[in-house]
């Protein structure tokens, strides 16, 4: 894998009237995973939307080198169609989705189910084998485990794992504990309960 990096300096968020985080900087590169953890409304989710580049900062500068693959709560797959066509839409742009994939991600059997009917897990594991065909070298990920039952929780570990071990990198947001040897944790402070203190 090509060498990759995401870095960001002296970031500030702020999101409507209210400054979520500032001053926050980081540097990763491949082979490294950050969990980014914070109370509800600390500015996870508008941390990861500033380091793919859908969200301006209010304050600092992001650099990231490599491709890009971002997981967050919108699952970007048609709802009507059965999911093995939906899936296949975006193999047609990102490259195909071997069949080994779909099968550890249980997905195998459900291919001719619109995706309208999958259940919460079943549309997270789905969203995981959209991830997985883009072969990005940085990965984004909101609140993967969300929806996941223990066994899928710890598949998530592995392929962040394994992610990281081919040298890709991966910053994490979730509240939920991620059990990946060696990654790091950035806290997300409450600013704004600070100030009202
Ligand atoms: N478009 C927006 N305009 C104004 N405020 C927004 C907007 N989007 C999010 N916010 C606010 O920004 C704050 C941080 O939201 P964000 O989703 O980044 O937090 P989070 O740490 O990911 O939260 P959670 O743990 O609940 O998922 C929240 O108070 C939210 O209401």
């Amino acid at each position: 894998m090509e060498p990759c990096r995401l870095a960001a300096s002296d970031l500030a968020c702020r999101r409507g009237e209210r400054l979520l985080f500032r001053g926050l900087s980081l540097d990763i590169v491949g082979g490294q995973a950050l969990h980014v953890t914070g109370s509800n409304g600390t500015g996870k989710s508008s941390l990861i939307r500033i380091l793919a580049g859908l969200l301006r900062p209010y304050a600092g500068e992001v650099e990231r080198q490599g491709s890009t693959g971002l997981l967050d709560q919108t699952m970007a797959l048609d709802e009507h169609l059965p999911l093995g066509r939906a899936l296949a839409f975006w193999a047609g742009l990102d490259g195909a989705i071997a069949d080994s994939v779909l099968i550890r991600l249980g997905l195998a059997d459900l291919l001719d189910v619109p995706v309208r009917y999958l259940s919460t897990g079943q549309r997270k594991r789905a969203a995981l084998a959209r991830l997985l065909g883009q072969n990005a070298q940085v990965w984004l990920l909101d609140e993967p485990l969300n929806g996941l039952d223990r066994d899928a929780v710890a598949l998530v570990e592995a392929l962040i794992a394994e992610h990281i071990a081919g040298g890709g990198l991966a910053l994490v947001a979730s509240h939920q504990p991620i059990a990946v040897p060696g990654m790091a944790v950035l806290d997300l402070p409450d600013y704004a309960r600070g100030l009202a203190a």
